[in-house]
């Protein structure tokens, strides 16, 4: 489908949602990201064996959110939830600097995936309600998110207990995705 009639075909279809993957290390937040979102209430979240979907709505925009487990041996399998994926919301736990190694090459490899060539990239550095949460600036030099080149993308602090940060992040993106298409 040529790239003006799959837009008009977008607009068209009321039913059309954005796919969005939730991903990061285990235990960053995603799931208690997700249903803080979907619910607006914080639930008890057990580590994702797989994936979760969700639909959220902001404003007139709906997306179907992808919320994959991030646990070493879950990791392999991300990028078999790719396809057809217009955005990516990265979870960064910013109480655990110990592994912002670990997550910036997760991150970064994601990131060479040709199927997320085009899609922005919001950032969460997450649990800033801990004391020990290194704040954002540190967790954008920890992931060297500067070098990021061939993405849009945006880091926002938020915390999934709170609340902070969670709409402004997904407004940004809904932002960038309605500028897409
Ligand atoms: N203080 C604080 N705790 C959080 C926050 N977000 C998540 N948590 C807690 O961190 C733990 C892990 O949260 P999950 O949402 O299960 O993490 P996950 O990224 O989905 O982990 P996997 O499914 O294993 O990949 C839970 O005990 C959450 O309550 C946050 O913003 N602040
Ligand atoms: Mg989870």
């Amino acid at each position: 489908m040529g790239l003006f009639l799959s837009r008009l075909w977008r607009k068209l279809r009321k039913d059309y949602e954005y796919k969005i993957v939730l991903v990061g290390l285990a235990n960053a937040g995603k799931t208690t990201i997700l249903y803080k979102l979907r619910l607006g209430e914080v639930v008890s979240a057990h580590p994702t064996i797989g994936s979760n979907v969700e639909e959220i709505k902001q404003g007139n925009v709906r997306l179907q959110v992808w919320d994959l487990g991030g646990q070493e041996s879950l990791r392999a399998s991300w990028s078999t939830y790719f396809v057809s994926t217009e955005a990516v919301i990265f979870v960064v736990d910013s109480a655990d600097v110990h592994n912002a190694l670990l997550a910036k090459m997760e991150l970064f490899n994601l990131l060479l995936h040709a199927d997320l060539r085009a899609a922005p990239v919001l950032i969460l550095a997450n649990k800033q309600d801990l004391p020990v949460a290194a704040p954002p600036n540190q967790i954008s030099e920890l992931l060297d998110l500067v070098s990021i080149r061939d993405h849009e993308w945006n880091l926002q602090a938020s915390s999934a207990i709170t609340g902070q940060g969670l709409e402004e992040g997904i407004e940004w993106l809904c932002d960038k995705l309605s500028n897409k298409h």
